[in-house]
């Protein structure tokens, strides 16, 4: 099999000419739960979950019967810089128990009727240290979009991605404060558990990161401040975008790498839903800056696409009513 794209110019041409959701079926699915046996309006935002699931599927009656949970899997090197409450090895241990299946994302994608797939991405070589230079060179960034790229089932029509990578809140603070502005220390939050030494420390680490890499923008900001699982996730949803498959997104450093896809095209999101706001104190301005509301506020701050995953079954209602439900004509229900 050739890959998808060898460089990153490759890949951003593949992001930037994603085709377009299908309008003819978002008219059809529109007119459609018009006509559904309750007030208009009366089921709120799983209403627009619906039409906007229809229209990315091409189906104005669609329906989510393989829906993917994806966890990748990256070390860091700018852990040597004490980011974390926990140490780095922790990382490896946790996907021997996302193998195991004693995780957190393990009961949640059972819960949520979805296949749960896992890749560790080179646990062995760490990125390098951040503040220090670039994370990644082009080829092994490239090397972890392609992981994420490669890792979406063909059959897949709904995808959830999410993380494993101790000190990785950091990378994800300093991603944000690259596109973003603002100061470090509005970027930064306690991730695993950090202290307000802790914090304080992250805020450093981020703003010696920017220091580091000064030429950035788009890609070369996961290039330079992300990490190999950052990458996949951001592989994983730009090939979503693609071959127009919604996407549920997780929690803050999920929502980082995806912002990075922003900066390289406007609508490389456009296929894709909040899942939830974590408690990492910067989410909500992230969300705010991409313009999507959560569908869930659960105080979750773990990562691993679990807030995702929890909301696969709101947007199955979702999809559930819009598709199964009667219409005004086919009950017999006198209409206003
Ligand atoms: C046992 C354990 C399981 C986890 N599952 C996700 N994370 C989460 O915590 C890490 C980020 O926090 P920080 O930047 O403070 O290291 C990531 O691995 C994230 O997925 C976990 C962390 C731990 C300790
Ligand atoms: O929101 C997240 O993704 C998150 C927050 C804290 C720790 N790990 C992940």
């Amino acid at each position: 099999m050739t890959a998808a794209f060898s460089t990153l110019n490759e890949f951003r041409s593949l992001l930037t000419s994603a085709p377009a959701p299908d309008a003819k079926a978002l008219g059809e699915a529109e007119e459609r739960n018009a006509q559904l046996t309750k007030p208009p309006g009366a089921l709120g935002r799983l209403e627009d979950l619906a039409i906007w699931y229809g229209s990315w599927r091409g189906n104005p009656r669609p329906e989510i019967a393989n829906p993917q949970v994806i966890v990748f899997a990256g070390n860091h090197g700018v852990t040597a810089q004490g980011v974390s409450a926990f140490p780095a090895e922790v990382t490896e241990q946790m996907v021997l128990n996302f193998q195991h299946g004693g995780a957190a994302i393990n009961q949640l994608s059972r819960a949520a009727g979805a296949k749960l797939s896992v890749h560790a991405l080179d646990l062995d070589t760490p990125t390098a240290d951040f503040t220090q230079g670039p994370a990644m060179s082009e080829d092994e960034v490239v090397a972890a979009l392609l992981t994420g790229w490669n890792a979406v089932d063909d059959n897949t029509d709904l995808l959830v991605v999410g993380e494993m990578g101790i000190g990785n809140t950091t990378s994800g603070a300093a991603i944000l404060n690259a596109l973003y502005g603002g100061e470090a220390a509005d970027w930064v939050g306690r991730g695993t558990g950090v202290d307000d030494a802790g914090l304080a420390n992250k805020a450093r680490v981020v703003g010696e990161g920017l220091a580091a890499n000064p030429d950035r923008a788009g890609l070369e900001v996961l290039r330079c401040l992300g990490g190999r699982e950052l990458a996949a996730m951001a592989g994983a949803i730009a090939k979503a975008r693609v071959a127009r498959i919604p996407v549920i997104l997780d929690g803050f450093i999920c929502t980082a790498a995806a912002a990075t896809l922003v900066a390289e095209s406007d609508d490389a999101l456009d296929h894709a839903v909040a899942g939830h706001v974590s408690a990492e104190a910067a989410h909500f301005n992230v969300l705010k800056n991409l313009g999507k509301e959560p569908l869930l506020a659960m105080n979750m701050r773990l990562g691993e696409a679990s807030g995702g995953a929890l909301a696969i079954n709101i947007l199955k209602s979702a999809v559930a009513c819009h598709s199964g439900m009667a219409t005004f004509a086919e009950a017999g229900v006198s209409e206003a």
